[in-house]
């Protein structure tokens, strides 16, 4: 590992700036443990002192937070201007801190300080010697955050520099140079590291955002012109469009660059720890992130399902259990014999040697995909369409008579309520029954569960989890259907269904008796019709 190189996560202060994000103490003890794990070398926690939930952090990050390999590190401003650095309340909440690294933002943009900041270039010079100079002699690693430094950099050159170099002699241990409005594109930040380097000789860092859709490549292109240290967050999070996705730039850093910037073995477990942070942040993960989204390894087509039957690195850029994420394959109407094969063997089916089992199921998924079903969403419907052309039947557990469902308003209170009836034989019996519920997909999953508890007592592990309706458009090959997707979850597992009908209730129906029909195959539960 590259000891020297610097990897800085700042998840927990840019990241919490992302819209909608809010991260209660706690979530950001759980983090930090989650980036230590990852191998870090530094997590910036937050900005004591004007975030009181921050404050809080660090005071219990100081007894609950065991560090292995991450020097926590506190986030804060140079101080005031016109305020002695020792009467700075702000400066003096981060070494109350107990940090034992401290980032201080400064204004490299002659216009910031002049406009936002309303002091003179002199006094900012001044403003970020004092305070670096102050927390070193408090015993503090320092880093300097160079707010604007590109835009201020492009606007006057000089003055940027000084407050790099003013930084470095105070005995700033990086200077890192922001792109704050996220406004660059990856030459410039070249040409300007480079030029920063050369003219100042100080160490340097790069904090990027996504404004221009190119916060990693940037990262990178100043990684190549010569920087120490690297900041971003996990999955991106962070102010307006987001900073640099530390996951992205860390795996093209480890696999592409060679640069060995994490402990031995660690980028295998980033698809794990980027997917928990995610949990823990509330926020849903994004599908397509590279290296670790659940579609970075999910292969759709049917020509590069042909190619990767031969060998997966036909298609695919790295082994995707380099980074601990899985290879999917998709069964869709672009599926080929090929596509089936490999989903086959995903779902437990061999189907090697049967070429025309393999042309039959193509076909009928085409057929069906025409229709509007859906596959590659429907896992445990492809499972049951296979299960049907492997042994000529699919498994049956009841004989539905007929189903109904009602729509009641009800005036007294002023609530629609929807009651369902279903006929059918199991058990050998033949059962009427009646539920209601606040909606007919829910009726109809309480009165199927009404009719048939009594024999398969089983279906009380299995719950609908999700439910997806959509309208096709009536303009496509056939006329308007409605599709309906259904999730189930149970005894440990989490499975999806799929059901097309003229109506949105009959796709339900379909899509809620193929859930259960799966969920107690998948249990092993003999039939008992
Ligand atoms: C680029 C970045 O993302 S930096 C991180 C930004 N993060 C945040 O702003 C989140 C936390 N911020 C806060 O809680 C508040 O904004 C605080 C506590 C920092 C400041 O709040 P307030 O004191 O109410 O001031 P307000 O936000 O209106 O203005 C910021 C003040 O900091 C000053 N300031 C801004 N940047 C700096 C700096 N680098 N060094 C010193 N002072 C600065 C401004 O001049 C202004 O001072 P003034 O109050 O004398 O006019
Ligand atoms: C410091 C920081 O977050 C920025 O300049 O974007």
């Amino acid at each position: 590992m590259d000891t020297t190189f610097q990897v800085y996560d700042t998840t927990l202060r840019d990241g919490a700036q992302q819209e909608g994000l809010s991260l209660s103490v706690q979530d950001k003890l759980a983090i930090a443990g989650h980036l230590d794990e990852l191998g870090v070398g530094f997590i910036e926690g937050g900005w004591p002192g004007a975030i009181p939930k921050d404050t809080e952090f660090f005071r219990r990050a100081a007894t609950e937070l065991n560090l292995k390999q991450a020097v926590l590190t506190a986030f804060g401003a140079t101080r005031k201007a016109g305020v002695a650095v020792h009467d700075d309340p702000q400066v003096q909440a981060l070494i109350d801190s107990l940090a034992p690294a401290i980032t201080l933002v400064a204004k490299s943009d002659i216009r910031h300080v002049e406009r936002a900041l309303r002091t003179t270039a002199e006094e900012n010079l001044a403003m970020v010697t004092e305070t670096v100079h102050h927390l070193r002699e408090q015993g503090r690693r320092v880093f300097l955050d160079a707010e604007h430094f590109f835009d201020g950099y492009a606007f006057d050159r000089g003055y940027a520099l000084e407050v790099v170099r003013a930084a470095a002699q105070a005995g700033a241990e990086a200077i890192v140079l922001c792109d704050t409005n996220g406004g660059m594109l990856p030459p410039q930040i070249a040409d300007i590291v480079h030029d920063v380097r050369t003219e100042s000789g100080a160490a340097l860092g790069i904090h990027c955002h996504n404004d221009t859709g190119c916060a990693v490549a940037n990262s990178l292109a100043a990684v190549d012109a010569g920087v120490i240290q690297v900041q971003g967050t996990l999955n991106g999070y962070g102010e307006r469009t987001g900073n640099a996705d530390l996951v992205t730039v860390l795996a093209d850093l480890e696999l592409k660059l060679g640069r060995r910037v994490l402990p031995e073995g660690r980028i295998q477990d980033i698809t794990r720890i980027a997917h928990a942070v995610n949990e823990i942040a509330n926020v849903s993960p994004y599908q397509r992130q590279p290296y670790v989204g659940a579609s970075a390894f999910a292969h759709k087509a049917g020509l590069h399902a042909s190619a990767i039957k031969v060998d997966p690195d036909l298609y695919q850029h790295i082994d995707p259990a380099a980074v601990g994420n899985d290879m999917r394959m998709l069964v869709s109407d672009m599926a080929g014999r090929a596509s089936i094969e490999l989903k086959g063997k995903e779902l437990g089916f061999d189907l090697s040697s049967d070429r025309e089992l393999l042309g039959e199921v193509t076909g009928r998924v085409k057929h069906l995909e025409a229709r509007g079903y859906t596959f590659e969403a429907a896992d445990a419907s492809f499972s049951l369409l296979l299960t049907e052309a492997v042994h000529g039947a699919r498994p049956v557990f009841c004989e539905v008579e007929s189903w109904r469902v009602i729509t009641e308003f009800r005036g007294a209170t002023g609530e629609a309520v929807c009651e369902a009836t279903v006929k059918l034989t199991a058990g050998g019996n033949r059962v009427v029954a009646t539920a209601e519920g606040n909606g007919p997909v829910s009726a109809l999953d309480r009165v199927l569960r009404q009719a048939l508890l009594p024999v398969y007592p089983e279906l009380d592990r299995m719950k609908l989890t999700d439910f997806k309706v959509r309208i096709l458009d009536g303009q496509s090959a056939t006329d308007a259907v409605t599709r309906v997707l259904v999730e189930t979850t149970g005894a440990g597992s989490v499975w999806q269904t799929v059901g097309v009908g003229p109506n949105m209730i009959e796709a339900s129906w379909q899509a809620l008796l193929e859930s259960f029909v799966y969920g107690l195959s998948s249990m092993g539960v003999a039939s008992r019709v």
